[in-house]
């Protein structure tokens, strides 16, 4: 899981995992649980790790903390414009750690899920559109870098739409393995 500094990210993680929404401390690097997420009729054991999205604890994850990644979590605040606008800085970071970990191009990259947090807080003035986030989902779309961007909005504190975007993340994630795994 990726995204800024206060995005949302561990309260989304301690949904997940089965904690209790403002019973937690953040990850000082990164957090890792593993849960069996039920896709299909088929039980997936799935390694999640959630970051730390200040950049003085992000620049210690190296190229070695991505690797065998299977899908990316990427997250923003729907009400934080820098969550939204820093969101390419760190699909680029994902995109470039993979690279390095001896992905040979582009086409070979894991997938990822967007997800705007904090849906239960009303949208204001200051809020992210959803021209904007649509915008930027062609965007991405258009550059090749995947088909469709899945994308999810999602309240952690009223436990709301959670469960429908990591059941997107795990096909996608056991999608990738499996194909790479063929590659390979
Ligand atoms: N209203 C509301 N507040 C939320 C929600 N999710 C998180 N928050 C609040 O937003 C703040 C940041 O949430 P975190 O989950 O700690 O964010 P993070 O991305 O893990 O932050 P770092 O670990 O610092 O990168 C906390 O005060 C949370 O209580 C939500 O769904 N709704």
């Amino acid at each position: 899981m990726l995204g800024d500094y206060r995005s949302g990210k561990t309260a989304i993680f301690n949904e997940i995992v089965g904690r209790k929404f403002g019973s937690y401390t953040n990850p000082s690097t990164f957090d890792y649980f593993y849960k069996e997420i039920m896709v299909d009729n088929e039980l997936v054991g799935c390694n999640i790790w959630d970051t730390a999205g200040h950049e003085k604890f992000t620049t210690n994850l190296n190229k070695s903390f991505y690797r065998d990644v299977n899908c990316c979590v990427l997250c923003f605040d729907l009400h934080f414009e820098d969550s939204f606008k820093n969101l390419n800085k760190w699909m680029n970071e994902f995109h470039s750690k993979c690279l390095e970990n001896g992905l040979e191009n582009m086409e070979l990259l894991p997938p990822f899920v967007l997800i705007g947090t904090k849906s239960d807080i009303p949208r204001t003035d200051i809020s992210i559109s959803n021209e904007r986030i649509e915008q930027w989902c062609k965007n991405i779309e258009g550059q090749g870098i995947i088909d469709k961007v899945h994308y999810f909005e999602t309240s952690a504190k009223l436990s709301q739409n959670i469960i429908m975007p990591f059941n997107t993340i795990t096909k996608l994630a056991l999608n990738y393995s499996n194909s790479i795994q063929k590659i390979k």
